[in-house]
């Protein structure tokens, strides 16, 4: 994932509709003809349904579009192979166009008009209305065939995306889409398949190959210059070991502790839960010497700290500034438990001025709220402050409080983007489908969380697992990707009845199935 290493062939890459079109056309210009492509498209549906299900009746339904034209491909593929296929099209055969027109001629069977409800007596649907090319709410009859596909009891399969959501962003244009159980995609996934809610309508997703060239991915995104790179800044991917394996700071036999880095967590006055679970995930995932600082009054709040964490107490700001002072302090987060009270705001922007890596959190994101008093700060006053490594990881509540005029944006790729374009940090909009955005663009959506992590004290863990892989040197963008795929899961390894405190005690496990020692890469489930 750094700028360095290449990534575009990535099979975790994540292509727009938009790249897809293109990857599409580079296909076709390349000499694969795109009819070719269509057959190869429509025979590994066929391929994937078959594996699946026992031969019977199904209903193709097709769209007006190339998706339509995977549909007839798919068709005679069943019909061949013994199904009963009964085919129905929105819309009419002679308006069909290109390699769709051209498929439809071989298709031999009846073409009937998609009615309005699914027959009882079908046993699968296959939704080859719309993928890539959605541009608008299903409406009409397509919208009436949707609702009876979702209140019938037949198995669905998608073609590449089920119709009605939009690929780009996983939304539902017009709150409508198909369920389905199964959808087959073609050469990538597209975003649609994994962040919410598509990716819970997908049901299970697979990606096939239909003969697009891997080179093709080099020429997709953004402006290229003219020795035909690309900026890796436009770049999303589904958060995966292999993005990140390469930085991963294992210890070294030559190194000793101050080698791992320092982490400092800053605890704050009452809910001192919080503060030692992000001090004791940092000190579980690696690093070297993790402090818990405190004021003095409230040392007695954390008398249960694991001996391993150094608790320190401080007077005033002089004494806190001062134990922040040693650069060997690698690694500070803050926000987890501390109070939301102006005191925090003038911390955070002390923290930031040190240009240690910092992870901000919790109060230490809602300080900064507009309308919590006319005196307080703003979140421009603390985007100005950000000029060092840093990280934000707002749930959604935080990141409206953040990014009030962003938090209506559905679209949670592009307001995960523009939020770290606009605050110059990492941002980490959590949630079952977190998206990871740094600056340049770049972009990672973790999928492994399961919804048990949805339990007080999961995300403090977060936060100290992120300042604990920085702190140790790892770049902060692949800091927080790797911390929140190990963070899911450690959740998903453990089950159910899950509590925070069983996070960082999940991680040995867990590392010890990536370590470069166990020989795994990678890992697509
Ligand atoms: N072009 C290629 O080489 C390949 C394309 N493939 C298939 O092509 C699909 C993309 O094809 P298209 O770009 O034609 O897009 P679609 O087939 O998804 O549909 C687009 C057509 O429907 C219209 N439309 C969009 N939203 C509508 C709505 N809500 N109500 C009514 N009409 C609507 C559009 O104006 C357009 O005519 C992919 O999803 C994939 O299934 C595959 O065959 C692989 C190869
Ligand atoms: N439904 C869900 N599925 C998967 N992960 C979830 C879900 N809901 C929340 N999470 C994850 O759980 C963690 C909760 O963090 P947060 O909201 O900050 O809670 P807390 O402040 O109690 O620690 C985050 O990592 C978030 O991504
Ligand atoms: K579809």
């Amino acid at each position: 994932m750094s700028h360095t290493q290449d990534f575009h062939d990535s099979e975790f890459r994540l292509l727009t509709p938009a790249e897809m079109g293109r990857a599409d056309t580079a296909a076709i210009a390349s000499g694969i003809a795109g009819t070719v492509l269509m057959e190869n498209a429509g025979a590994a549906v066929a391929q994937a349904i078959m594996s699946r299900w026992p031969p019977g009746r199904a209903l193709v339904a097709c769209g007006p579009g190339n998706n339509g034209g995977d549909g007839f491909v798919i068709a005679r593929h069943l019909a061949a192979s013994g199904w009963q296929v009964d085919l129905a099209l929105a819309g009419e055969r002679q308006a069909l166009r290109g390699d769709a027109a051209w498929h439809a001629q071989q298709w031999q069977g009846d073409v009937s008009p998609l009615p309005e409800t699914v027959p009882e007596s079908v046993d699968l649907v296959v939704d080859a209305l719309f993928g890539a090319g959605l541009a608008r709410p299903l409406e009409g009859v397509v919208a009436r065939f949707v609702e009876s596909v979702n209140a019938g009891t037949a198995p669905v399969c998608a073609v590449d995306m089920p119709s009605g959501i939009d690929g780009a962003t996983g939304q539902a244009l017009g709150g409508l889409a198909v369920r389905a159980d199964l959808t087959v995609t073609f050469f990538r996934k597209k975003p649609g398949h994994v962040l919410l809610p598509g990716r819970l309508l997908c049901g299970e997703v697979a990606v096939v190959d239909i003969g697009i060239p891997a080179h093709v991915l080099h020429g997709l995104s953004g402006a290229s210059d003219e020795a035909g790179s690309v900026d890796p800044g436009n770049l999303v991917f589904e958060n995966d070991i292999s993005l990140w394996h390469d930085g991963y700071p294992w210890p070294s036999m030559e190194g000793h502790k101050y080698h791992r880095g320092h982490t400092v967590v800053i605890g704050g006055a009452v809910m001192a839960g919080a503060a030692r679970l992000t001090a004791t995930a940092a000190a579980r995932i690696g690093s070297g010497l993790t402090t818990l600082l405190v004021s003095q009054g409230s040392l007695p709040l954390y008398a249960s700290t694991p001996a391993s964490i150094m608790l320190q107490g401080w007077q005033d700001d002089a004494g806190l500034h001062s134990q922040l002072r040693d650069p060997r302090k690698s690694a500070i987060a803050v926000g987890p438990g501390a109070g939301v009270q102006r005191w925090l705001e003038q911390l955070v922007l002390h923290v930031l001025s040190l240009r240690r890596v910092t992870v901000l959190d919790a109060d230490a994101l809602s300080v900064f709220e507009k309308t919590r008093s006319a005196a307080s700060l703003s979140p421009s006053d603390l985007f100005r402050a950000i000029e060092g490594p840093c990280v934000l990881t707002p749930h959604e509540g935080e990141f409206a409080r953040l990014f009030p005029s962003l938090a209506a944006n559905g679209d949670k790729l592009s307001k995960t983007r523009q939020a770290a374009r606009e605050s110059g940090a990492i941002v980490l909009l959590k949630g079952a489908d977190t998206v990871i955005a740094a600056p340049d663009g770049r972009a990672v959506i973790n999928t492994n969380a399961p919804p048990t992590l949805a339990t007080g004290g999961a995300g403090d863990v977060l936060t100290g697992m992120i300042a604990g892989l920085a702190a140790q040197g790892m770049p902060v963008f692949e800091a927080a990707c790797a911390a929140a795929w190990l963070h899911g899961e450690v959740a998903r390894a453990f089950g159910p009845g899950l509590i925070a405190d069983d996070l960082p005690a999940g991680l040995p496990a867990v590392l010890r199935l990536i370590h470069p020692a166990s020989g795994r890469q990678g890992m697509r489930r």
